[in-house]
């Protein structure tokens, strides 16, 4: 097989996790007197990882504000960190042949490697019930988040692979920059949160619209 190893990113490519993610924005901007947001520019917020993402907030744009004030953001991200709890995987749901596509993979030893926080991450996959499908979860408070290629060479370590033998999921720049860096193939899937990028512009070597779409990609010879 070309690959032996499935490296998969969490929120835009495995689900569709942003209302829950807006509602715990809104409510922590609403806490702090904060003018709320729309769902589209959360969206457009997501994928480095939850103080990035409250910071975003905070600035009312993707380019944090050089004068946000340090005891303001631990505040707000405190707060963010109460209300996700509460709501982390209410209104978040599997894209389309996701389950499917799982588990047509069985054979293939599988790590996850998300910039989200472990909490939330463990709470997700448990009540998606998506838990049993990864040998290896490397999240974004276990050490530098994507797009540095540490998380993805630590899955590969744990999962006993060289790079090469491994593949990366993912649906934002990050993912194909990570994997760039670790000299690991990746393949972008194009129904994400891509920060308002074009993905093709990161040269990844497979583009997707489907889930389905990547196994014959995974799965060849
Ligand atoms: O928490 C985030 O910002 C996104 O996480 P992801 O790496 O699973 O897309
Ligand atoms: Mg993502």
């Amino acid at each position: 097989m070309k690959y032996d190893v499935a490296l998969f990113d969490l929120d835009g490519t495995l689900v569709d996790s942003v209302y829950d993610l807006y509602l715990a924005v809104n409510l922590t901007l609403s806490d702090l007197a904060f003018p709320i947001v729309s769902q589209s520019l959360v969206e457009s917020w997501i994928g480095n990882g939850i103080e990035t993402l409250v910071k975003r907030a905070l600035s009312g744009d993707m380019q944090i504000s050089e004068h946000l004030d340090e005891a303001l953001s631990a505040k707000a991200i405190a707060l963010f960190y109460q209300h996700y709890e509460q709501l982390v995987g209410k209104y978040s749901v599997l894209y389309q042949h996701v389950e499917t596509g799982l588990s047509a993979l069985r054979g293939m030893p599988k790590a996850l490697v998300t910039n989200k926080a472990r909490l939330f991450t463990e709470l997700l996959l448990d009540k998606l019930s998506l838990t049993s499908h990864f040998e290896v979860i490397v999240c974004g408070d276990d050490m530098a988040k994507k797009p540095s290629p540490a998380p993805l060479l630590y899955a590969c370590k744990k999962l006993n692979v060289e790079p090469s033998k491994a593949i990366m999921i993912g649906d934002s720049k990050s993912d194909i920059l990570a994997a760039h860096a670790a000299k690991i193939d990746v393949i972008a899937v194009d129904y994400g949160y891509n920060q308002g990028e074009n993905l093709e512009d990161y040269n990844p070597q497979y583009l997707c619209d489907n889930f389905l779409d990547i196994i014959p990609t995974l799965t060849q010879r």
